[in-house]
C-alpha cells in the first residue's frame, strides 16, 4: 500500500561477494552497526552468514526468506537472506573454484530480480576474477557482467567519493589494448553516457568534464604518442559543438590537481589504472563505484576481497556502507522520477 512506510522503502539486493573474502565480513559488520532506510536482501547462503559471524563474534540476527515480498524494514543487527546454496562451506581466506558458479549465481539472480523490478538496486562486495575465469567462464569484472545480462550497448564505470568523481573510457582491459580501444566511437558513447548519468542521477545541470590524454603530457603535440592528435582531440571538439562541457585533453599527471577538480564535476580516464589510483589514494574505503548507462541501478565497493583480511575482523566496512547509501539514495530519486 503507497500510505505504508514500509512499502515506500527501496528494496536494495546485495550480493555476497567472494564467500572467502571480506564480502561476508563487511556485510555482516555493516549492517550490525547501523540501521538502513530500506528493505535490504543478501542473496547469499545464509550458512556462510552465519559461520563468518560466528568467526567475527558478531550476534546477527539471521531471517531466511522464502520469497523477496516478505523482507521488513532493515534494522540494525538484522540481516535478511534470500537463499543461494554454495556448493561447499567456505574456509575465510581460502579461494575455492567449487564456490564460483555459486558466486555467479548471486549476480544472475541480483540482476534479474532487478530487471524484473522485484529490487530496486544492486550493491555488490568484491568478487575475485581470478577465480571464476579459472573456471573457464571470462569474467573480466561486475561492470561488464551486468552489461551483458542488461544488454546495455555501452555502461560507464565512475568512482566517486565526496571530493571528486572518476570515470574511464575502459574498464578492465590489458594495457597493450587499450590504445586500440580509444576511439572516436567508445569516446563518444562514454561522455554522452556519462554527461546524462551526471544530469540524470546527480542533478548536474551542465556537467563540465576533465578529460584526460593517453600519453605523457597529452602527446607533447605528437611527439609522445598521436592518439590526442588524430582521436581524442577532434572527437572532443564535435561532442563540444553539441554543447558538452569539456575541458581538455589534459596531462593526467597535472588534472588531478585541485586547480583543475574544484572547478569540474567529473574527471574522465582513458583507462584503469591512470584515473583510479588518484581516486582511491584520496578516498580509499569511502568511495563507491557506480555502473552508468544500465537500465538498473547498481553500486559497488572500492575496494576488492581482501583474501589476507578474511574472517580476521580487520576490513574496514566503509565503502560499503557508501554503496549501500548510494544504491537508496538513487533507488530513491529513480521513483521519483517514475512518479
Ligand atoms: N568490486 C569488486 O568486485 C572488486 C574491486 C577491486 C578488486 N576486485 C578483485 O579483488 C581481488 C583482489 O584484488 P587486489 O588484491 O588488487 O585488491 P584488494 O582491494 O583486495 O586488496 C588491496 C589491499 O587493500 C587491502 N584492503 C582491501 N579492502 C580492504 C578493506 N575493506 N579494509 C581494509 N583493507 C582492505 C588488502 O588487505 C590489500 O592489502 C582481485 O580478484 C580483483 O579483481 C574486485
Ligand atoms: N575496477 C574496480 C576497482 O578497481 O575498484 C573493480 O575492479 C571492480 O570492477 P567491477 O565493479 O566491474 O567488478
Amino acid at each position: 500500500m503507497a500510505n505504508n512506510p514500509v512499502e515506500s522503502l527501496p528494496i536494495i539486493a546485495i550480493t555476497s561477494g567472494e564467500p572467502a573474502g571480506i564480502g561476508p565480513d563487511i556485510i555482516l559488520s555493516a549492517l550490525n552497526e547501523q540501521a538502513f532506510p530500506a528493505r535490504l536482501i543478501i542473496l547469499a547462503d545464509p550458512q556462510l552468514l552465519k559461520d563468518r559471524a560466528s568467526t567475527l563474534g558478531l550476534t546477527v540476527d539471521t531471517r531466511t526468506l522464502s520469497h523477496s515480498h516478505e523482507v521488513s524494514a532493515h534494522q540494525q543487527g538484522m540481516i535478511s537472506v534470500l537463499p543461494i546454496q554454495q556448493a561447499k562451506q567456505t574456509i575465510a581466506g581460502v579461494l575455492d573454484i567449487e564456490n564460483a558458479p555459486y558466486v555467479l549465481e548471486t549476480l544472475k539472480q541480483a540482476g534479474e530480480g532487478c530487471l524484473r523490478k522485484e529490487f530496486d538496486a544492486i550493491v555488490t562486495p568484491p568478487v575475485h576474477k581470478g577465480i571464476l575465469c579459472e573456471t573457464g567462464v571470462h569474467f573480466s569484472g561486475h561492470t561488464e557482467f551486468f552489461q551483458a545480462q542488461c544488454k546495455s550497448p555501452h555502461v560507464v564505470m565512475m568512482l566517486a567519493t565526496e571530493a571528486m568523481k572518476v570515470a574511464l573510457v575502459t574498464t578492465h582491459l590489458p594495457l597493450k589494448d587499450v590504445s586500440a580501444a580509444i576511439t572516436e566511437q567508445s569516446i563518444s558513447l562514454v561522455i554522452n553516457a556519462l554527461n546524462q548519468d551526471l544530469q540524470e542521477k546527480f542533478g548536474i545541470t551542465k556537467p563540465k568534464i576533465l578529460v584526460c590524454g593517453l600519453n605523457p603530457h597529452a602527446g607533447e603535440d605528437g611527439h609522445l604518442g598521436r592518439e590526442e592528435i588524430d582521436v581524442i582531440i577532434p572527437t572532443l571538439d564535435k561532442l563540444r559543438q553539441e554543447g558538452l562541457d569539456l575541458v581538455s585533453p589534459l596531462p593526467a599527471d597535472t588534472l588531478f590537481t585541485p586547480k583543475y577538480l574544484n572547478d569540474a564535476d567529473c574527471a574522465l580516464a582513458m583507462y584503469h589504472d591512470q584515473g583510479l589510483p588518484v581516486l582511491k589514494y584520496s578516498g580509499f574505503g569511502n568511495a563507491v563505484n557506480i555502473t552508468l548507462g544500465l537500465p538498473i541501478i547498481r553500486t559497488s565497493v572500492d575496494h576488492g576481497t581482501a583474501i589476507d583480511l578474511a574472517g580476521t575482523g580487520k576490513a574496514n566496512n566503509g565503502s560499503l556502507k557508501v554503496a549501500i547509501q548510494h544504491a537508496i539514495n538513487m533507488a530513491n530519486n529513480a521513483k521519483k522520477f517514475s512518479k
